[in-house]
C-alpha cells in the first residue's frame, strides 16, 4: 500500500507546493493525478519517492511511515519505480539490454532472472522489432517504451508514469494505452499524472484532482469528470466522451469503440 496522511511540503518557506494530502495509491489498479501546470504532481511524486521529505505529514508505505536511511529508501525504490516524462533522463547506455538490465545488475541478480525479465519486459512493451538497435537510433516513442521496460523488469508493486503519452503520435498513444493496461492486467498498480484527459478518463479507475498543491476532488472516472464546475476551478477540461455526453445527450461510455458501437446500434434500430 501506497498513502500519504495530511502530507505538507514547501519548497520554500511560506510557499506550500502541497498542502493537507491524504492519498491512498492502492484504491485503484490504475489510479490518475490530473491539475494544471503547478498543481504540484511532480512534487508529490519525489515525495512518494522519498527524493524529497514533507516537513509535515507522511507518505506511508505498507501501511508504516516511509523511513529515509539509505537502506529503506533502496528496499522501496526496488518497488515503487517512476518513469520520467523525458525518456533521455533515465537512459544511459546506447545499447538497449544493458540499459534495461542495469538497475538488476547493480542488485546483483542472477543473468538467467535478468535475461528472462528483460524478454518479458520488451515483449511487454513491444520493443523486439528494435531491440538491437543503438538507443541514440531509436525515435522519441521507442525510448519511452524502453524506458518502461527498464521500469518493468524491477517487477514493482507500484509504477510511477509521469506523462506517459506526451510527444506520442496517435499510433504511439494508443500502444502506450496497451502497454498500461497490460501493467495493470499484471496486477501491479500504475499511477499516471498527465495532462492528457483523454487518456486519464479511459484507463484509470481512480483520480485525484490537485489545484495549487491541494486536493480539489477525488472519486471514479465518471464521479470526478461530470463535474464541470470543480474541473473548471481546477482549469481542467472535460474529456471528449463525457462531453458527448454531458452537451450532446449521447450515453457515459469509457471508450470511442462504445461510443461508435452505440451510435451503429441506434441508427440500425431508426
Ligand atoms: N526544484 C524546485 N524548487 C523550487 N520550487 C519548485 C521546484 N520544483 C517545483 N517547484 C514549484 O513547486 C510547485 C509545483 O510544481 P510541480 O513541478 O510539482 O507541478 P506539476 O503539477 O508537476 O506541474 P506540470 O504539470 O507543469 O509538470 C510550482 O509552484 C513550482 O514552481
Amino acid at each position: 500500500m501506497l498513502a500519504t496522511e495530511a502530507l505538507c511540503f514547501s519548497w520554500q518557506q511560506d510557499q506550500p507546493a502541497l498542502c493537507d494530502l491524504t492519498l491512498d495509491f492502492s484504491r485503484g489498479r490504475v489510479t490518475g493525478l490530473i491539475g494544471a501546470n503547478g498543481c504540484g504532481k511532480s512534487t508529490l511524486f519525489m515525495n512518494l519517492l522519498g527524493l524529497q521529505k514533507p516537513q509535515s505529514g507522511r507518505v506511508l508505505w505498507r501501511g508504516k511511515p516511509l523511513e529515509y536511511d539509505k537502506r529503506s529508501l533502496l528496499a522501496l525504490r526496488q518497488q515503487l519505480v517512476m518513469v520520467f516524462q523525458e525518456p533521455d533522463h533515465q537512459l544511459f547506455y546506447t545499447d538497449i539490454d544493458s540499459d534495461i538490465a542495469f538497475a538488476l545488475r547493480n542488485l546483483g541478480v542472477d543473468e538467467a532472472v535478468i535475461q528472462a525479465r528483460l524478454d518479458q519486459a520488451l515483449a511487454l512493451v513491444g520493443g523486439n522489432g528494435f531491440r538491437h538497435r543503438p538507443i541514440q537510433y531509436l525515435s522519441h516513442g521507442q525510448k519511452k517504451r524502453v524506458a518502461i521496460a527498464g521500469a518493468l523488469v524491477m517487477q514493482s508493486d507500484y509504477l510511477l508514469l509521469d506523462e506517459p503519452t506526451a510527444g506520442l503520435d496517435p499510433q504511439g498513444r494508443e500502444a502506450m494505452i496497451g502497454i498500461i493496461q497490460r501493467i495493470a492486467a499484471q496486477g501491479r498498480h500504475v499511477v499516471i499524472a498527465s495532462h492528457d484527459i483523454d487518456l486519464i478518463y479511459h484507463i484509470c479507475d481512480y483520480i485525484y484532482v490537485m489545484a495549487q498543491g491541494r486536493l480539489l476532488a477525488q472519486g471514479s472516472e465518471r464521479e470526478v469528470f461530470l463535474q464541470t464546475s470543480m474541473l473548471a476551478r481546477a482549469g481542467l477540461s472535460q474529456p471528449w466522451l463525457v462531453k458527448a455526453h454531458t452537451r450532446l445527450g449521447m450515453p457515459l461510455v469509457k471508450t470511442e469503440r462504445e461510443l461508435f458501437a452505440y451510435s451503429e446500434q441506434s441508427r440500425e434500430t431508426v
